[in-house]
């Protein structure tokens, strides 16, 4: 892997998902920053992975080649238009922020500058990460490379052609992470409501999605219905559960949860 001196401007959740993803993947901590202006993200950065970290975002884009753009995307153009003051040219932007195109972020750092966009995820944090990749054409081969080994450190990665694709990216794995939590915590609270205690609850649900997830990993040639009928005997516990779920429009509104994600996205881009 290239190891480029990497700035992440933002050091919240995403951020700190990544950097702990690409330390556990051997990334140099000496080539890692991250800027935010409070401190107490920043001190739990610097405690727990060692790398280098500052209140001011001009030290960070100064420090680095590469430049992780990673605050929420209606704080992205007040932060980049600061950054104009710096010298931007050489410097490569990797933007995490959903909703905002290319095009626009450009106009936000006042500048053609190279600028990939990242559709990442939280289970980074453990290497565990799914990540939608956009290049804008500007990009070399050499930075395009960087962009896929930084992000196959903290996890799998996924090269979309076109931009708009990010949107199904951020609908299938970026925000995706957050309805499975649902769903675990509304079995969660089904279970203590039979009787269990918060802890077994929990450890039947999670531990049940674990090895579900695993199934699903060690049998790529396997559909998911093949999977699901593994488990349903006929006229059984898992058929009455299942077809409760099929009755109630589980799948129509799972495919309209996920097209609200591609809508917001969309929204974002028109409103930021
Ligand atoms: N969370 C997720 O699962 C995913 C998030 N993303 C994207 O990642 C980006 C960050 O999201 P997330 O990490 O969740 O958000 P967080 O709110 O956790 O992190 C944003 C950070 O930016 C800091 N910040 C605010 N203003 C500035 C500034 N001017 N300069 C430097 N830092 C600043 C905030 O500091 P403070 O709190 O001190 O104000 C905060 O620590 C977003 O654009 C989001 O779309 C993409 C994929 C998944
Ligand atoms: O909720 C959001 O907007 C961000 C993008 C994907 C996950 N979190």
């Amino acid at each position: 892997m290239q190891q480029k001196k990497l700035a992440f401007i933002g050091a919240g959740n995403m951020s700190r998902s990544i950097i702990s993803g690409l330390i556990q993947s051997g990334y140099n901590k000496d080539l890692i920053m991250a800027s935010n202006p409070s401190t107490p993200k920043l001190d739990a950065l610097k405690e727990e992975f060692g790398i280098q970290t500052t209140q001011s975002n001009d030290e960070a884009c100064t420090f680095a080649d590469a430049i992780v753009l990673s605050v929420k995307p209606q704080m992205m153009g007040q932060m980049c238009e600061a950054l104009q003051s710096n010298d931007l040219s050489d410097k490569l932007f990797i933007s995490i922020a959903a909703g905002l195109p290319v095009s626009r972020l450009k106009e936000m750092l006042g500048g053609d500058y190279p600028v990939a966009r990242v559709m990442p995820n939280t289970p980074s944090l453990l290497g565990k990460g799914m990540s939608g990749l956009y290049a804008d054409p500007t990009i070399t081969e050499t930075n395009r490379q960087y962009v896929e080994d930084m992000m196959n450190g903290v996890g799998d990665t996924v090269w979309v052609d076109q931009e708009d694709d990010i949107n199904g990216v951020i609908a299938a794995a970026g925000s995706s992470p957050a309805y499975f939590f649902l769903f675990l915590q509304a079995m969660q609270e089904e279970a203590i409501n039979m009787g269990f205690d918060q802890a077994a609850s929990r450890k039947m649900v999670q531990q049940a999605m674990l090895g579900a997830a695993e199934m699903v990993c060690q049998n790529p040639d396997l559909e998911l219905s093949e999977l699901r009928a593994q488990v349903t005997s006929k006229g059984g516990t898992t058929a009455a559960a299942v077809n409760t779920l099929i009755d109630e429009g589980l799948q129509e509104t799972v495919s309209k949860a996920m097209r609200a994600a591609v809508a917001r996205a969309e929204e974002m881009a028109k409103q930021l």
